[in-house]
């Protein structure tokens, strides 16, 4: 934004509450986005960000405080924040599933009627799909059910920015890079930063602070449902963003293990698509899989853990546990308590002659609460009633609280704060110490880096194996992009 031109308003909200039950979500927030800036907000889970981007994009009413649009804050609603040009994407994907892309497109744009609306709405999808991901093979004529999360993801990226007429005045990207990987978030990050600068307005809610500082004019940082930082983007770092979140920063040096290929594998599978590398885990290793999203790391956990759980057998040994990458397509109970979501793979171990020990699965659910710091006042609340960090964690909890000696883990940190991040950095390092086997595919690379060896993906083959300190963003990407393997 450019310093002494006057400021034109696009939102404000100010003195906002939301209380649910006993949880106080908003607690008297004051935030307002300007034209022409992107506004970082950051904060724990649970701190309430979620729940301001609900009161700003009218579909949740405050029970104190004012929004206004543009300055008038005589309306509010989703069709008032729509008429003001505000659009969202929100951190639980919400594109119809049995539609296809154009299809979506035409339910949040409802000017594209009449006769070919079809072939317009396909025309504006792909346009701007390639303008802020360009070399994307996303399929347009696809059903949404068809497409990978990081592809749903920027598909609705792409429908929010898209403009029939005016172009959105602001865009709330609610995690937007969740699943995406960091090439894919780099070229996300490059748009904003122009869709900015040609005067368009962004808040930018993210858990990863590197992308927080880098592309943000401006920094709000959020805890317990209270602003309590709204400062300009250069006066913060990484360490004082953490600070001002309310967690410590560890300076711990991260152990690697020393049992590396130490006896036979615990685990492996021929190489993929007939070639490439066959795959290998031994035991108390932390074995990362990277490359781009999307090409076939995710398949290959699949594979690996009905391997592992081909018949009743195996299976009822449960030696291999499982967090999925997509938390709401097939991770969450939606109706259960945040108690039974966490137990449900630790019911064998919780019963005894048949029956479930109440007050053994209530001191697990107490446990796991403490340890990674679920944010809720009861673990008998429904789990849609957490936010979605707080969601992750108990998907986490889920695995780990098993006796299981393999845990394969989708990209199990998504949403996940900064402060749990390193928490559960540490049980990941204790567990693998003790025996354990992590089998961890991450988009993200500080924490393929925590790992003891790296296979990494292209095209559904492994085609490359680092080891410790060849364990580097360069030689990740080199054997992304080429035949060759990494130097
Ligand atoms: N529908 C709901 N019912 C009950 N409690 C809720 C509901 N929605 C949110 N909350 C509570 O409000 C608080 C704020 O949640 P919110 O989703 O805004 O957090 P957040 O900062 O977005 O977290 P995250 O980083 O995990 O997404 C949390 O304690 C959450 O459990």
């Amino acid at each position: 934004m450019t310093d002494g031109m006057p400021k034109t308003e696009v939102v404000a909200a100010g003195g906002i509450k939301v209380t649910f039950g006993a949880v106080k979500a908003l607690d008297g927030v004051d935030l307002t986005i300007h034209a022409g800036e992107c506004v970082g907000l950051v904060g724990h889970n649970g701190a309430g960000k979620s729940t301001i981007v609900n009161v700003i994009n009218g579909s949740l009413t405050p029970h104190a405080g004012t929004v206004s649009y543009g300055g008038d804050a005589g309306q509010h609603g989703i069709s008032a924040a729509r008429a003001n040009g505000i659009r969202c994407v929100f951190q639980e994907l919400s594109l119809c599933p049995n539609l296809t892309v154009s299809e979506n497109v035409r339910i949040m744009h409802e000017d594209l009627k009449g006769w070919n609306w079809r072939s317009r709405a396909l025309a504006l999808i792909k346009a701007q799909l390639k303008e802020i991901f360009p070399g994307h093979d996303i399929d347009c004529d696809s059903t949404i059910d068809d497409l990978s999360i990081a592809e749903r993801q920027m598909v609705e990226i792409a429908i929010s920015f898209a403009g029939i007429g005016p172009r959105p005045k602001l865009v709330i990207l609610d995690e937007p890079t969740s699943s995406l990987d960091a090439g894919l978030a780099a070229q996300l990050m490059a748009y904003v930063r122009r869709f900015v600068a040609e005067g368009g307005s962004v808040l930018l809610i993210s858990h990863i602070l590197g992308e927080i500082l880098s592309t943000s004019d401006r920094i709000v940082v959020m805890k317990d449902g209270r602003v309590v930082a709204d400062r300009v983007a250069f006066e913060f770092n990484s360490r004082s963003l953490v600070e001002a979140m309310g967690s410590v920063v560890r300076e711990r040096e991260w152990q690697r293990s020393t049992a590396m290929k130490a006896g036979s594998s615990v685990l492996s599978m021929s190489p993929r698509r007939g070639h490439g590398l066959a795959f290998e885990a031994y035991r108390g290793e932390i074995v990362g899989l990277a490359g781009l999203g999307g090409h076939g790391q995710t398949e290959a956990l699949l594979e690996l853990y009905l391997s592992r759980n081909s018949n009743w057998w195996a299976a009822r040994r449960r030696e291999t546990a499982f967090v999925a990458g997509d938390r709401s397509l097939n991770g969450t109970f939606a109706l259960w308590s945040i108690l039974k979501n966490l137990s449900i793979t630790s019911l064998g171990e919780l019963s005894s002659r048949g029956m479930i020990d109440r007050s053994r699965e209530d001191r697990l659910g107490e446990d796991w609460k403490k340890r990674i710091e679920i944010r809720t006042p009861d673990m008998q609340n429904r789990i849609l009633s957490l936010s979605g960090g707080n969601q992750q964690k108990v998907l986490f909890a889920r695995a780990l609280a098993t006796a299981a000696g393999i845990v394969l883990m989708d990209d199990p940190m998504r949403g996940v704060d900064v402060g749990t991040k390193q928490e559960v950095y540490e049980i990941l390092r204790t567990e693998a110490m003790s025996g354990r086997t992590f089998i961890w595919y991450s988009t993200e690379m500080d924490e393929i880096r925590l790992c003891d060896r790296v296979y990494v993906f292209r095209e559904g083959a492994i085609v490359a194996e680092l080891v410790r300190d060849d364990i580097t963003e360069k030689n990740i990407l080199a054997a992304s992009f080429s035949e060759e393997k990494a130097a």
